[in-house]
């Protein structure tokens, strides 16, 4: 029988999910054939919305009633995906052998790891580090201890491709004895994307991963960006927390430190939101929910605030220009000039034809240049060139893919998985 790989992506506003079957033989370098994808998104700006797609079936975008929760989204998917006639290799919850799940925070865990109670509990303690995303991914992983009865459970954390950053970059200049005890270092994140990149943009250019030096912005309702020399991570924007670096849907980024102190007298205090599984204070819950492009303009699609109809937009979107070249000038230098591609990635970046269009143009001193056409309709492929002919340096546009690279690595994992 096909083995069926489960990889979900729980975001801070989605859930995405897609059904992969293992490839017939044992070669490890056939990708994992996908069978279905489903997501829901809009978790918190309601009604929450079904996309679906199979094949050539797909469901654009049907309103669902009372789903809240990232559990809500992965039971509703669960139901849908068992009932779908027309995916027969899933019709029982035990037809499911492996469910791969991206866990935001990992701590030091470089690499991936089986769910057990030992595990469970280790990153059911890194939460309060990532509250919106470690929360919400464990209570799917508990569902699915509950729900799938022959289900290997793996976390793959966004951490794990940012444990190549040197001490001077990962370090805080705090108190050490602090700052070890509490484990407060950088830790970054979007590491399946960055090692999606990674796998693609080497294959594009017929490059060794070892030999490649990469600007990766990975720009969705997080944003964030990575400084790739020879294939690793060597600096990202992220922090402690997703919080850090660049502004996103409804978090602040960077600021400075001292502003929360002046902005609520309640900023230690836990917030509304907290719950037993979640513990977050007022000041977590107004900077990584209540800032952003929400706040400054009332929505966090950037694809309308791209259309800079009104001045906040116009704010946002050149507020946005000038954060994102913030990390792309000083990783250049970092990378010593030596760049094989500056790449955008992640919803607006793979689909903000604008906002590629300005940063490029900020960085034209240094010799990136679009092509205007292949900017604007960059088509369907996995990687997309839309630098100019004769421009110095390449800018492609990668179509990420944190699930696929999830049940990549489970098929590359499987010997060991069977083995605990
Ligand atoms: N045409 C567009 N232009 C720019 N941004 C867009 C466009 N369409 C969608 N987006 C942005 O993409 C974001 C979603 O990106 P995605 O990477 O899927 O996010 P998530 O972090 O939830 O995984 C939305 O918040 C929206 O702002
Ligand atoms: C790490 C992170 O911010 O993830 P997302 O963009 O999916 O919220
Ligand atoms: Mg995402």
């Amino acid at each position: 029988m096909a083995e069926i790989i489960l990889s979900i992506n729980a975001g801070s506003s989605s859930v995405k999910i897609s059904v992969y079957r293992a490839p017939d033989g044992s070669n490890a370098n056939t990708d994992p054939i996908q069978l279905a994808e489903a997501s829901v998104e809009g978790l918190t700006a309601p009604p929450a919305k079904l996309k679906y797609s199979r094949g050539d079936y797909s469901i654009k975008g049907q309103e669902l009633d009372n789903i809240s929760s990232q559990e809500d989204a992965f039971r509703t998917i669960l139901t849908h995906l068992t009932q779908d006639s027309g995916l027969p290799e899933l019709t029982n919850l035990s037809d499911i052998h492996y469910t791969c799940h991206r866990v935001v925070h990992g701590g030091d865990y470089p690499s991936s790891q089986v769910i057990d109670a030992a595990t469970y509990h280790h990153i059911e303690e890194l939460s309060d580090l990532a509250p919106l995303h470690n929360a919400p991914a464990l209570s799917i992983v508990r569902a699915s201890s509950d729900l799938l009865p022959n289900a290997t459970n793996i976390a793959y954390f966004d951490s794990a491709f940012h444990t190549s950053m040197p001490a001077h970059i990962r370090t805080y200049p705090i108190d050490p004895t602090i700052a070890r005890k509490n484990k407060l270092r950088k830790y970054g994140f979007h590491g399946l994307s960055y090692s999606f990149i990674t796998q693609a943009v080497a294959s594009h250019l017929g490059k060794p991963p070892s030999e490649l030096n990469v600007i990766a912005l990975h720009l969705g309702s997080g944003a964030s960006a990575c400084c790739i020399k020879r294939g690793k991570s060597l600096d990202t924007s992220m922090g402690l927390t997703p919080l850090a670096g660049l502004p996103g849907a409804t978090r602040s980024g960077s600021i400075d430190p001292s502003l929360m102190f002046h902005f609520t007298h309640d900023a230690g205090k836990p917030s509304r939101a907290a719950t037993a599984h979640m513990h977050i204070t007022q000041a977590e819950e107004i900077l990584n929910k209540k800032s952003g492009w929400k706040s400054l303009t009332g929505t966090t699609d950037f694809g309308a605030i791209s259309k800079g109809e009104r001045e906040v937009d116009e704010l946002a979107f050149d507020m946005f220009v000038d954060r994102v070249l913030n990390y792309v000038a000083p990783y250049f230098v970092k990378l010593g000039g030596e760049v094989d591609a500056l790449v955008f990635a992640g919803g607006i970046g793979e689909r903000g034809a604008r906002l590629r269009g300005a940063v490029v143009e900020g960085v034209k001193c240094l010799g990136f240049e679009l092509d205007k056409g292949k900017n604007e309709r960059p088509g369907d492929d996995v990687v997309t060139d839309i630098s100019a002919e004769g421009a110095k340096f390449k800018a492609l546009i990668v179509k990420t893919d944190e699930q696929l690279q999830m049940a990549r690595s489970v098929l590359l994992d499987r010997d060991r998985l069977e083995k605990k």
